[in-house]
């Protein structure tokens, strides 16, 4: 275990108080039903659990946003993306929710929602680290996909398959209304990347990791290593002074565990694989936040109650729960 950087204990100031934002965003992809993730998993008890077993202290406002106000009646596709102005409002004012909790030393927990979300989150705690510590934080990306399409190579239009892009400034736009809003600050330096259980990449991503040389752990290294050594060799990527935002997409799991999700794909992590990463990822003393996505409770109704259980694990996990 590596010893916590001091450079995180002074970004942390408050270790035991965590900010939780559930955010009830569906529009960065097609299917309805993500959107009641986050109640789901409070109601399963996730926050309670943080607090009675775990010793958090919870800042919560009590309240799922669905950001109502903020989705526009009209939304053109813009050079292919669905829904546009919609992601890019929602991520814009969630990335000032994470940035506020972020800036005062919590641990910030995002219960996604679609993958999308992670524009906001990960902008505001990139922007955070940025003021507080003058340096870039690391993350790790934990899915089947590597969320790395470009507008213009994305064979869906959906925008939750293009936040890494956007976060790496691999995509720009300009307009203001259309993410143009992200500046400098909120983004993230491409070998501050790390992603974990990739195995349904698209051809243009495949293309940009190889290109910008992306660290990147697909199942085949899982396989062939052994999840302890690919997650050793995920954190030596990082190095041991470097604040990690843990980005969690619950289809990393392999549909065994995680069957509730808009695109599931076999051959996928194990939920003790899954929770593994989190613990180790806690057990460096550099995780500052983590996001949760991708948890469709609608869909697959008879494993509805497995994939919230492995969600609420794989918090826990992050934040500090071990077998003994
Ligand atoms: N966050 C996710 N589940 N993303 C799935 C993305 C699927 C595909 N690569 C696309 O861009 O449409
Ligand atoms: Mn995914
Ligand atoms: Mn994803």
């Amino acid at each position: 275990m590596t010893q916590p950087s001091t450079i995180t204990q002074r970004f942390l100031s408050k270790p035991n108080q965590l900010g939780v934002v559930a955010v009830g965003f569906n529009g960065g992809q097609c299917k309805l039903g993500v959107e009641a993730a986050p109640m789901a998993l409070i109601e399963a008890g996730l926050l309670t659990q943080l607090k009675d077993d775990l010793d958090y202290e919870i800042h919560h406002d009590d309240t799922v946003h669905f950001y109502e106000n903020l989705i526009p009646a009209e939304d053109p596709d813009h050079r292919g993306m669905k829904k546009p102005r919609a992601v890019s409002a929602v991520t814009e004012r969630l990335s000032q929710q994470v940035y506020e909790h972020a800036r005062e030393g919590k641990f910030v927990l995002t219960l996604g929602g679609d993958h999308s979300i992670a524009i906001g989150t990960v902008s505001g705690t990139a922007k955070a680290i940025r003021e507080r510590l003058g340096r870039e934080m690391a993350v790790i990306w934990v899915d089947a996909h590597a969320d790395l399409n470009t507008p213009e190579m994305s064979p869906s239009g959906n925008i939750h398959g293009m936040p890494m892009a956007f976060l790496t400034r691999l995509a720009r736009e300009d307009r203001r209304d259309i993410f143009g809003w992200l500046q400098d600050e909120h983004t993230i330096n491409l070998r501050k990347l790390v992603y974990i259980g990739l195995r349904d990449v698209d051809r243009g991503e495949k293309q940009l990791l190889r290109e910008h040389g992306i660290k990147a752990f697909s199942m085949h290294d899982v396989d062939r290593y052994g999840i302890g050594k690919v997650v050793e060799m995920a954190l030596a990527h990082i190095g041991n002074d470097t604040p990690i935002h843990l980005s969690f997409d619950v289809d990393g799991l392999d549909p065994q565990w995680a069957p509730s999700t808009g695109t599931p794909v076999r051959g996928g992590l194990t939920l003790r694989e899954g929770d593994f990463i989190c613990e180790c990822v806690h057990e460096t003393g550099n995780l500052i936040a983590m996001d949760l996505v991708e948890v469709n409770p609608s869909l697959e109704s008879l494993g509805a109650s497995e994939t919230i259980r492995a969600g609420c694990s794989l918090v826990r996990s992050a934040l500090g729960d071990t077998l003994l």
